[in-house]
């Protein structure tokens, strides 16, 4: 029962002072609690039917320093229960923020965006209320119960009968009240992940929604999964909302029937007043806790599914890791040579299954400092491709090696130095642009900052800004149009030069005289580093010392421009759709952009 709290409570030691200390609090609340319930009798029999005023006096000062006391006692536990619940809560979404990024694309893949955003929010809210509650209310239950009955039998024991009677009658209701509540609570979270899968994709596509008139469409979406949560949310309050008026209703019922009878028992000598006033107090302590604990076992439910979610984060297993065999080298001593001997590559699915392969068979040998084009129709395999090289995802079968070393059994602290890389999606984080050309090497100096910006042609427009490097970049760079966003990726991918760049569909957004600039400052700056470019756009790799054409996963050609015209439809095909029919421009067969070059060895 309870395993995920129990796993929780096992590996957050942290937690463990604050809880002995709430509950030792919590125990010593109870006990003054006690104390007080039983003065009433004092007070009652010794004091105000006696008409002893000093008894009287005495015993409401007593009662008024156990109270303080007792207040103390209490608010300490309420203050090391909110230190335990929010530590918890803490513990858990430092901990899950930790795992999520030790994860590899393989792995995120199969984690939406918005679910993980559930996780680390939602369900690790639900995991501190429970907590908190739990420990507020759990251990205190079933003491006070306990010994609340043990004050009935000492006290009396003629009527224990009617206390019975009541638990029974209090316990049946809850029974009927919390019949199917737990089930309510888990379809209540699974409405709001709905919520926020909606959520999260309406607000990142705004645009495109306002663009295509979708308002409207929208709308009706939230407001379907809006309904479905609010429909959700609102069967367990329901249930909640019957539970104070039935527990009075039983508690008066029950205090009526206790004076009735106990006054029976006045009358006829067997007991007195004041045990009777105690025997309401300690009946109203009996059902107090036990509604308690009715109240939080949904809490305590849903706190355990949530916790299971959160879990299941922090037991992934990164597909990409280190291998114990893997050697550090020097990195500075690379020299970017690439091969790819048969590798075969596939995605898998949510259940971590290959669903066929994407890559098949690739053999391809880079040289160092030569400049590579990969081209090939969109979802030919091309990012895949140059993604096995930082091991961004394993190969399946055969290996890639940069300098003769399988890219396995290179660190991947290493392999990222090696290999830059702008990716096709060129995301900015908030800051400066300076912040975002250092993300990768943040000990370079200014004169290496603006290198990089130079060959990436992202220098004439920081330039301009007042601010200049020091510009503020607003959330996913959305303050720099899309070109200028590229170039900025494309300064960070070169700031470290590594000796392996990257460039995947990086300048799609760029016109052509700007494309052909950015390549001729690339190749300026990193003359010697190996250069891959993957693209579109023919114009991208014209000039490249090699072009790999891909179709469906496999390379189907690879030469220079001059070479696949001659010997490759499809590329002569992708030619002519992109840059016209060759019989009218012959002289572009040998020579398609003349003056331009971004090859290195050719
Ligand atoms: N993360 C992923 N999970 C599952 N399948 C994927 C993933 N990324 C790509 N694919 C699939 O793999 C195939 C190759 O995709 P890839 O992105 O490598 O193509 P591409 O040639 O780079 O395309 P584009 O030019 O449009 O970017 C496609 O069929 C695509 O649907």
């Amino acid at each position: 029962m309870y395993k995920n709290f129990r796993r929780l409570l096992v590996i957050y030691k942290g937690a463990r002072g604050p809880f002995i200390v709430s509950q030792t609090f919590l125990a010593f609340s109870v006990l003054l609690n006690l104390a007080i319930v039983a003065l009433n009798g004092t007070l009652v029999n010794d004091g105000v039917q006696q008409g002893n005023i000093e008894v009287v006096i005495s015993t409401a000062v007593w009662m008024i320093g156990l109270t303080l006391i007792q207040t103390i006692f209490a608010l300490g536990n309420s203050l090391y229960a909110v230190l335990f619940a929010e530590g918890t809560a803490n513990f858990l979404r430092v901990g899950t923020y930790r795992k999520i990024q030790t994860l590899s694309f393989g792995n995120l893949d199969r984690f939406r965006t918005s679910d993980l955003l559930v996780r680390l929010t939602s369900d690790i809210n639900n995991v501190k209320q429970a907590v908190l509650y739990g420990i507020l209310l759990l251990f205190q239950a079933p003491f006070m119960i306990v010994m609340a009955v043990a004050m009935a039998i000492f006290l009396l024991p003629s009527l224990l009968w009617l206390m019975i009677v009541i638990m029974v009658v209090v316990s049946v209701v809850l029974f009927f009240l919390l019949r199917g509540v737990q089930q309510m609570f888990v379809a209540r979270q699974q409405a709001l992940d709905g919520v926020n899968n909606v959520l999260q994709e309406a607000l990142a596509g705004v645009r495109v929604v306002k663009a295509f008139v979708r308002e409207r469409f929208e709308m009706q979406r939230f407001a379907k999964v809006s309904n479905t949560w609010l429909d959700a949310a609102l069967s367990p309050a329901y249930r909640m909302a019957l539970f104070v008026p039935s527990l009075q209703l039983i508690v008066y019922t029950g205090t009526a029937a206790l004076y009735y009878f106990g006054g029976q028992g006045v009358f006829g000598g067997t007991t007195n007043l004041g045990e009777i006033v105690v025997f309401s107090n300690v009946l109203s302590m009996v059902v107090g806790p036990m509604a308690m604990l009715a109240f939080i076992i949904p809490f305590l439910e849903s706190g355990e599914a949530s916790c299971g979610r959160v879990f299941e984060i922090l037991d992934e297993e990164a597909e990409i890791q280190d291998r114990s065999t893997a050697k550090p080298v020097d990195v500075s001593n690379i020299k970017g040579r690439i091969v790819f001997e048969n590798a075969s590559f596939g995605y898998r699915d949510r259940a971590g299954k290959t669903t066929g392969l994407v890559l098949e068979k690739i053999n391809l040998t880079i040289e160092p400092g030569q400049t590579i084009g990969f081209l090939g129709a969109t979802g030919s395999g091309k990012s895949t491709l140059v993604n096995l090289i930082p091991r961004f995802y394993d190969v399946l079968e055969g290996k890639v090696t940069i300098d003769g070393i399988n890219v396995c059994d290179l660190p991947q602290r290493q392999l990222h130095q090696i290999v830059g890389m702008a990716l096709q999606e060129s995301v900015l984080f908030s800051g400066t642009v300076r912040a975002n050309i250092l993300f990768s090497r943040p000990d370079l100096d200014d004169d290496e900052i603006v290198a990089a910006a130079q060959a990436a042609d992202a220098d004439s427009f920081v330039s301009r800004i007042p601010e200049q490097y020091d510009a503020p970049v607003s959330r996913r760079g959305t303050n720099f149009s899309g070109g200028q966003r590229q170039r900025l990726a494309i300064a960070r991918a070169l700031a470290s030069r590594p000796p392996i760049v990257i460039l995947d569909d990086s300048t799609s957004a760029l016109d052509m005289a700007t494309e052909a600039r950015v390549q001729e400052a690339v190749q300026g700056l990193m003359s010697s580093s190996t250069k891959l470019y993957v693209a579109q756009r023919i114009s991208t790799v014209l000039t490249a010392d090699k072009i790999v054409l891909l179709e469906h996963g496999r390379q189907v050609a690879v030469g220079t421009h001059a070479e696949l015209i001659q010997t490759s439809p499809l590329y002569r095909e992708i030619y002519e759709s992109q840059l016209g029919k060759l019989d009218e421009q012959p002289e572009r067969i040998a020579s398609p952009l003349a003056g331009q070059s971004m090859g290195g060895t050719a």
